[in-house]
């Protein structure tokens, strides 16, 4: 059979990686995809140590790649919103199939992308996207089709994952281990996305989108980073027998569809909750499946690298395939346009650091405002003053509430004479 010909554009951590699985696997690639896999060109701004090109033609020029008329499939590999949505759109209008990880280009610009390709026929492909080598897109369109997902919940950025588990395993500073994930080709070309929650966001809005048949939303998506936590909120969390984890959420409700990254305490004993490092794990629950768990790596060369292989594979298997064959891009045919839930409507559990002098009241103060508002207390600890220290510290759990109920209680806790700076508020989450 025609072998499939790929032009690659970007040959960094993810672009590296995918060369070098290509090139290993090359035999086992070419038996399940039927046909041999080669690859054509590559686009690149910079060499890659760690991959030998041998003989395949390399250009810095991304047109080159695009305009290639051997070329089948265009695999998108440089991020971001500029380049990389040339090298796709142009890719589609000249009829190729494209391969991309790039979630934040899909997340935003995936419904003009998906019209291009519809129209020409061609396919788009995202695993690598979300998750890294999980396949999770797969897992979700393919293996829980017969599904009406009701939940899903995340750890779906490496980064963030892997900064959290060496601040609270190891002690170590925020910015160090930051450092480190950079340097070992984890974090976004803005490390800024990672930690903020702005990537996650991304594959959230993506992973819902398939989830439930709605359009990308991106902008709808409430996101916060994890540049806040304390370590005394990760010690308290222990205590209470929970772990802070940086959680993409998304809920079906009979109100619209709860969409949401932010730290989130899950009780130790879930699963999720001792998935650490670089891993990524995703749980959806489908009415007829229930609960399933996907757990891998959620960034780096290699994983990314296989995920992208596998989109490549899944093209080679169906080239043949007439042009209405392509992809169906988000999983359903109809988009449904249900409401996104705007965070103060969100329902949810709380945990609450209070900063206050030590002096007797406080805490009845805080209770009275909590029952006031319908507001159940689940668990409370009061922390004596560090030694050096004034302030005594209140840690409260609540029992589920409207958001919106929760800030009117903090401004009110706020507000009182004897706590001091503002409430921590960390949403808890039992994933049941
Ligand atoms: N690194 C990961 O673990 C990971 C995982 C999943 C998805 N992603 C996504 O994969 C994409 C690539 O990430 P990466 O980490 O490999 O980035 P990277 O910075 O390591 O590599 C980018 C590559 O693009 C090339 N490039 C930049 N501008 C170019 C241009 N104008 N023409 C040709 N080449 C150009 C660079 O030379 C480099 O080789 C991004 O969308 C990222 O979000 C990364
Ligand atoms: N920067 C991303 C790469 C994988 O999408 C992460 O750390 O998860
Ligand atoms: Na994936």
């Amino acid at each position: 059979m025609k072998p499939v010909k790929v032009g690659i554009c970007g040959l960094g951590t993810v672009g590296g990686g995918t060369f070098n699985v290509l090139t290993r696997n090359a035999q086992d690639i070419a038996r399940r995809a039927g046909r041999e896999i080669i690859i054509a060109q590559v686009a690149t701004r910079h060499p890659n140590p760690d991959v030998d090109t041998g003989a395949v033609a390399i250009t810095a020029d991304v047109n080159d790649v695009i305009n290639n008329p051997e070329i089948d499939v265009v695999v998108e590999l440089i991020g971001g919103y500029t380049i990389a949505k040339d090298v796709v759109l142009g890719a589609i209008a000249n009829g190729k199939h494209v391969v991309t990880a790039n979630k934040a280009l899909i997340a935003v610009h995936g419904d003009e992308i998906f019209a291009a390709a519809e129209a020409k026929g061609v396919s788009v492909m995202y695993e690598a996207a979300v998750a890294g080598g999980i396949p999770i897109i797969k897992a979700i369109r393919e293996g829980l089709a017969a599904n009406r997902i009701n939940w899903l919940a995340g750890i779906i950025n490496g980064t963030g994952n892997f900064i959290l588990t060496e601040m609270r395993d190891k002690g170590r500073d925020f910015a160090d281990v930051l450092a480190e994930a950079q340097a070992l080709g984890y974090a976004e070309a803005d490390p800024t996305f990672d930690v903020e929650g702005i990537d996650a966001a991304h594959k959230l809005t993506i992973l819902s989108s398939i989830a439930y048949g709605i359009p990308l939303q991106f902008a709808r998506c409430y996101t916060e980073g994890i540049s806040k936590i304390t370590t005394d909120d990760v010690e308290y969390a222990e205590e209470l027998g929970y772990r802070i984890k940086h959680l993409g959420v998304s809920r079906r409700t009979e109100k619209g569809i709860d969409l949401r990254v932010h730290p989130t305490m899950i009780p130790v004993a879930r699963p999720i909750a001792t998935v650490d490092g670089v891993l990524n794990a995703v749980m959806v629950n489908g009415d007829a499946v229930g609960d399933t768990l996907y757990v891998g790596a959620g960034a780096g060369a290699g994983p990314t690298a296989s995920a992208v292989v596998a989109d490549i594979i899944d093209l080679a298997r169906t080239f043949d395939a007439p042009a209405e064959a392509s992809v169906n891009h988000l999983a359903f045919n109809d988009i449904e346009d249900v409401a996104v839930l705007p965070m103060e409507e969100v329902e949810t559990a709380y945990y609450l650091r209070i900063q206050a002098e030590d002096k007797t009241g406080v805490l009845a103060a805080v209770a009275s405002i909590l029952s006031e508002r319908g507001i159940n207390i689940e668990a409370i600890i009061q922390k004596e003053p560090k030694d050096g220290e004034a302030l005594a510290q209140i840690i409260l759990l609540t029992h589920v509430v409207v958001e919106k109920q929760m800030n009117e209680a903090i401004a009110a806790i706020e507000g009182l004479a004897s706590t001091v700076g503002d409430v921590t508020r960390i949403r808890v989450e039992h994933l049941n």
